[in-house]
C-alpha cells in the first residue's frame, strides 16, 4: 500500500482514506475504548487498507498519549496522526507520541469561523493567521508530514478561508483538511467551497485536500463525495460513522459508494471491502455501540429481502433487488448450522463466514462459551454466535469477572448473591434492592466499590424466543467520562450483571482502580 502523500493529489484519482474512529470517534459520549480495544483497532484498519489512521489526542490524556505512542510503534503500513491544538505544548506532545511510526503525522487545527474566533477563541482574524504560521512551523519542525484543518470552515468567510490556506502552506502543511465540523453544508457548497480555495490560494497543488464531514443533518457522506469532486483527495471518516454528535461520514459507505458507482465516482480507495463487515463488528463491540439495523452496507437488513416480490426477483437473478455483493464487504452467504452437535472445525469456519477471525485461546474460550449456550438453547443463530464473540474479544482482558450470581426475585422479596473473581480473587456477597436488578447493581457496588453513577440500562433480544439471549447495555459516568458496555445471556439478569461488569471494566481501564476492594 502506498503512502497518502505519495500518491494522492487532484489530479489522480486515489483517494487517501484518513480514518478517524480512534478519535473523533471516541469522542462520542460512551464510545470510550481501552488501550486494549485500541490498538487492535488500529492493527484491524492497517490491514484492511486504511492510509491514514488517527490514533488520538495525545494532550487529552496520559492514557491517550501511551495508545496513541504504541499504535505509532505496532503500525506497519499505515500512516499515523495524533491530533494537537494550535498550542505548543499540544503539538509537541503530539510529536512525541507519533514519533516511532514509520509514517509520522501531526494533525494540527484551529477555528476560523468567526462564530468561533469570536466566542471560543476570543482573537482577531490576525492574531489566528500568525499562529497558524507559528504552529504548522513548529510541527514541520518534528514531522514531514503536517495536516492543518480550519476547524468551523464551511461557516468562515471564503477570503479569510484562503488566507488562513496560504498560511499553512506557506509554513509547510502538507495536508489541508476544510471540515464540516458542525455538519451544516449542502454538497454544493461544500464542494464549491473546496473548488474557489484551490483555485485562489497560491501553490494550493503543494497540499493534498481533504474533507472531514459531520452528521447533523445526515449529509456527511454525500458531502465527503462532493469535496472530491471539487478536487480533495482524502476523506476522513469512521467505522459506522460514530463521532461527536451525529457521527462521522461512514468509512464503509464512503468505500462502498466509491467502488460501486465507479461511473459517477471516477475514484479509487485502498480499502480491501471484505473487511467492512468484520471492522463494523469489531468497533461495535469494543464500543458496545449497536449498529442500526437498516445501517448502509453493514447493517444486519443490508442484504435481507422479505417481501415476495423482492424474494422471487432475487431468486431468479440478485441483481434484480441487490447494487453490491454481501461477499464484497465480506458478508459471505452462511451455510452451516451451528447446535451442540457441531465441533471446532464447523465453529471456526461459522465465524469466519460471520467475518470473525479469532486466535486460538480466544477460539477456544468462544467455542466453550458456545457448547454451554448450546446445552441451554434449542436453536442457536447467527447473532448469538455474534453476541458471544463480541464479548469474547472485548473481555478477554478483564481484571472484574462474574464468577456466580444467584437471584431470589418475585413478590415477596428481591435479593442477590454475588461471587466476582477480582484480580484473581473470589469475592462473595450478597445484597437487597428494589427489585433484582438493582440487588445485583448493589451488590457488585459493595464489592468494588466506585463513585460512578448509572446513566443508562437498556434490554433487548437478542433473537425470537422466550429462550432467546438478552443483551443489555450499561452506561456509567464518573464525572465527565462515560462508557458503555454489553452484556450478554440467556438468563436477563445474569446479563445484567456482565453488563454492568464490562462498563465497571471499561471505566477503570489500566489502572487498577479497583484495587480499593471493599474488605
Ligand atoms: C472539532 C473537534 O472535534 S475538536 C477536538 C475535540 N476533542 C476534544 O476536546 C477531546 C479532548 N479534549 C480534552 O481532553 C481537553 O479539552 C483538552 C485537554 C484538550 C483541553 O482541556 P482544558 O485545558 O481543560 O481546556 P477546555 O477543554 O476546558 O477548553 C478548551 C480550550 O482550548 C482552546 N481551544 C480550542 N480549540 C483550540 C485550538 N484548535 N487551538 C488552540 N486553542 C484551542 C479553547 O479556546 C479553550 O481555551 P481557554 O481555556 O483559553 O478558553
Ligand atoms: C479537529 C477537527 C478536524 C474536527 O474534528 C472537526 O472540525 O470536526
Ligand atoms: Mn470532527
Amino acid at each position: 500500500m502506498s503512502s497518502s502523500s505519495t500518491t494522492a493529489s487532484s489530479s489522480s484519482n486515489r483517494v487517501v482514506i484518513f480514518d478517524t474512529t480512534l478519535r473523533d470517534g471516541e469522542q462520542c459520549p460512551g464510545a470510550t475504548m481501552t488501550f486494549e480495544d485500541k490498538l487492535s483497532t488500529a492493527v484491524m484498519l492497517d490491514d484492511m487498507g486504511v492510509d491514514i489512521i488517527e490514533a488520538g489526542f495525545p494532550i487529552a490524556s496520559e492514557g491517550d498519549f501511551e495508545a496513541v505512542s504504541e499504535i505509532a510503534r505496532q503500525t506497519k503500513r499505515a500512516t499515523v496522526a495524533g491530533l494537537a491544538r494550535a498550542i505548543e505544548a499540544d503539538i509537541a506532545r503530539a510529536g512525541a507520541a507519533v514519533r516511532h511510526a514509520k509514517r509520522p503525522r501531526i494533525h494540527t487545527f484551529v477555528s476560523t469561523s468567526p462564530i468561533h474566533l469570536a466566542h471560543q477563541m476570543r482573537k482577531s482574524e490576525d492574531e489566528v493567521l500568525d499562529i497558524i504560521s507559528r504552529t504548522v512551523t513548529q510541527a514541520r519542525g518534528l514531522v514531514d508530514d503536517v495536516e492543518w484543518s480550519a476547524m468551523d470552515a464551511t461557516r468562515t468567510p471564503i477570503d479569510y478561508l484562503c488566507r488562513c490556506v496560504e498560511a499553512a502552506i506557506r509554513a509547510g502543511a502538507t495536508t489541508i483538511n476544510l471540515p464540516d465540523t458542525v455538519g451544516y453544508a449542502l454538497p454544493d457548497e461544500y464542494r464549491a467551497m473546496f473548488s474557489q480555495v484551490r483555485e485562489r490560494v497560491p501553490q494550493a497543488d503543494k497540499a493534498i485536500f481533504s474533507v472531514h464531514c459531520h452528521n447533523d443533518l445526515g449529509l456527511a457522506v454525500a458531502n465527503s463525495l462532493a469535496g472530491l469532486e471539487g478536487g480533495a483527495r482524502q476523506i476522513e471518516c469512521t467505522i459506522n460513522g460514530i463521532g461527536e454528535r451525529a457521527g462521522n461520514a461512514a468509512l464503509e459507505e464512503v468505500v462502498m459508494a466509491i467502488k460501486t458507482r465507479g461511473d459517477g465516482l471516477p475514484y479509487a480507495t485502498g480499502i480491501d471491502s471484505t473487511w467492512l463487515t468484520r471492522a463494523s463488528k469489531q468497533v461495535s463491540a469494543v464500543t458496545a455501540f449497536p449498529v442500526q439495523y437498516n445501517k448502509a452496507i453493514v447493517g444486519r437488513n443490508a442484504f435481507a429481502h422479505e417481501s415476495g416480490i423482492h424474494q422471487d426477483g432475487m431468486l431468479k437473478n440478485a441483481s434484480t433487488y441487490e447494487i453490491m455483493t454481501p461477499e464484497s464487504v465480506g458478508v459471505s452467504k452462511t451455510s452451516l448450522v451451528m447446535g451442540k452437535h457441531s465441533g471446532r472445525h464447523a465453529f471456526k469456519e461459522k465465524l469466519r463466514e460471520l467475518g470473525y477471525e479469532l486466535g486460538d485461546n480466544a477460539l477456544q474460550d468462544a467455542f466453550k462459551r458456545f457448547k454451554d449456550l448450546a446445552d441451554r438453547k434449542k436453536h442457536v443463530y447467527d447473532e448469538d454466535l455474534v453476541s458471544l464473540v463480541d464479548e469474547e474479544m472485548v473481555h478477554a482482558h478483564d481484571h472484574i469477572k462474574l464468577v456466580a450470581l444467584t437471584v431470589i426475585a418475585g413478590t415477596m422479596a428481591q435479593s442477590a448473591t454475588l461471587t466476582l473473581d477480582v484480580e484473581g480473587v473470589h469475592h462473595t456477597r450478597q445484597g437487597t434492592g428494589n427489585g433484582p436488578v438493582d440487588a445485583i447493581f448493589g451488590t457488585i457496588r459493595s464489592i468494588v466499590p466506585h463513585e460512578a453513577d448509572l446513566d443508562l440500562f437498556q434490554i433487548h433480544a437478542v433473537t425470537g424466543g422466550t429462550d432467546a439471549q438478552a443483551e443489555v447495555s450499561v452506561r456509567l459516568k464518573h464525572e465527565n467520562r462515560s462508557v458503555t458496555a454489553r452484556g450478554t445471556d440467556p438468563d436477563t439478569l445474569v446479563a445484567c450483571a456482565r453488563a454492568y461488569v464490562a462498563a465497571l471494566n471499561k471505566l477503570s481501564g489500566r489502572q487498577k482502580a479497583v484495587a480499593a476492594v471493599a474488605g
